[in-house]
């Protein structure tokens, strides 16, 4: 098998590559494997300019994969290295949730870091009032992208963009906040970070704030969309690593209540609070290392654990709610097979946790994921995990946005620690019964 020789941990982006299915198909199955084997075999890189060049290998991992050959690595790595690049943060929510009212509370709150932004105001002209007046309190800088909307025609000034102020403004500023349009879908923007190098090198994605109108987000979350287009709403909620319910002061608390419980059925890796006009603690949004590998656990751990039993009670109410809502026409039964049900009706966007004790196959692990993403990246939005493989003395951790994929051994496994393993999908179409049934076949059996 061919090996990558890379000081960080493995981040592959196959299918983005552009590379036939099959070559694809194979590279996904080197993911575990090859981020295990660079990991153990590489050294780890002691500054940030040290780290650059690695960060650039690692993401070329399906490339570097296939030519770098096991011979050509030395060294032994013990963690995961340092990432001093720049962070940034992306806020987005629904047309009118409070993402600007969020950001000047973020740019007018005494926190010391200096803040660039960048804002994606769809078809305006100017920036708003108030958001000149957060530039004169405290924003470093102020760009503007008014020509299309960031998910879509914009990518390329995004990352025009984001290179001029690094170009231009290194070490003038701490952080980035980007404000999406409350049409944007997520994804592509999150994919910007990975796919581009301009913006990777030196740049890296510290989380996804999403704001939710307390008072009208039902109305949007439960808008049907035509085939095959996207609910932003419910997009918006899926990929985020921080949660603001706002406008709590416009509902009662069983409004709130009932909304936050349809959140949690779309994404349980996310912290939530509630607010009223963004305000919320300034370390709640920036610098959370939301795609941090060394942070997997607190996105998996505790609270994934009270969620799956949350989920159990979620699953049954969302089906029948769903019921209700879409099969008025013919007669219903209520006594029928769960899993059969689950199975005939698209139960559109949730979280998926499993947990299992047990020591992983490593081989058996990385052709299951491989597979998976091979034939789901589409539908898997969002997956964190933390696996105790058999031989090796730590715990490996991973994370994934569609076809991207970043995993690493992490800390030792404490003498008396459970061997437990964790893994939180969040996306579309999801069905817990195979994807538990797939991640426990990969256990090593006794
Ligand atoms: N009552 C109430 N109003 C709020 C709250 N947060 C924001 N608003 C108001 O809601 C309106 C929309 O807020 P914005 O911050 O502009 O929302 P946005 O998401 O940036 O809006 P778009 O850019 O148009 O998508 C403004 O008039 C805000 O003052 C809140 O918690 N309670």
């Amino acid at each position: 098998m061919a090996a990558l020789c890379s000081a960080s941990p493995a981040i592959s982006t196959a299918a983005s590559l552009g590379l036939p299915a099959r070559r694809v198909a194979s590279l996904l199955r080197l993911r575990l494997r090859a981020a295990a084997r660079s990991y153990s075999a590489a050294a780890a890189p002691r500054d940030a300019a040290a780290a650059a060049p690695s960060w650039r290998a690692r993401r070329r991992f399906a490339a570097s994969a296939a030519s770098t050959t096991e011979e050509e690595c030395s060294g032994v790595e013990t963690m995961i290295p340092p990432d001093n690049r720049i962070p940034a943060t992306i806020i987005t929510g629904f047309l009118g949730s409070g993402k600007t009212t969020l950001l000047n509370h973020i740019l007018t709150a005494h926190h010391g870091k200096r803040i660039a932004v960048i804002e994606n105001e769809f078809g305006e002209v100017d920036i708003d009032g108030s958001l000149v007046a957060a530039q004169t309190a405290g924003a470093e800088d102020i760009m503007m992208l008014n020509n299309g909307c960031l998910c879509c025609t914009v990518r390329g000034d995004l990352v025009r963009m984001i290179g001029e102020l690094v170009n231009k403004k290194k070490g003038k500023f701490d952080h980035i906040v980007i404000e999406t349009t409350g049409l944007a879908n997520p994804a592509p923007i999150i994919q910007t970070f990975y796919a581009e190098d301009v913006v990777f090198n030196d740049v890296k994605l510290d989380g996804v704030v999403t704001l939710v109108d307390a008072k009208h987000a039902r109305l949007h979350l439960d808008e049907v969309k035509p085939k095959g287009i996207v609910n932003e709403a419910v997009q918006q909620i899926a990929y985020a690593d921080r949660i603001i319910v706002n406008k709590i002061d416009l509902v009662n608390e069983p409004e709130v209540s009932s909304l936050v419980e349809r959140i949690r059925g779309i994404n349980r890796m996310a912290n939530l609070k509630r607010a009223e006009y963004g305000k919320v603690d300034l370390d709640y949004v920036l610098g959370i290392g939301g795609f941090d590998l060394e942070r997997i656990e607190s996105a998996v751990s505790e609270k994934s654990q009270e969620d799956h039993a949350e989920h159990e009670h979620d699953h049954h109410h969302h089906e029948h709610e769903h019921d209700h809502h879409h099969h008025h026409d013919h007669d219903h039964d209520h006594g029928h097979d769960h899993h059969v049900h689950d199975h005939t009706h698209d139960p559109g966007v949730s979280s998926v946790s499993i947990v299992c004790e047990g020591e992983m196959d490593l081989e058996k692990a990385d052709m299951w994921l491989g597979n998976l993403l091979l034939e789901h990246s589409d539908d898997i939005y969002r997956m964190k995990g933390l696996l105790s493989v058999s031989g090796m003395p730590q715990r490996f951790v991973f994370q994934g946005v569609h076809d991207i994929f970043q995993g690493s051994p992490e800390r030792m496994w404490e003498p008396n620690e459970p061997r437990i393993n964790k893994i939180v999908f969040i996306g579309r179409n999801l069905n817990k019964e195979e994807l538990e049934k797939g991640f426990k076949d990969c256990l090593l059996k006794k």
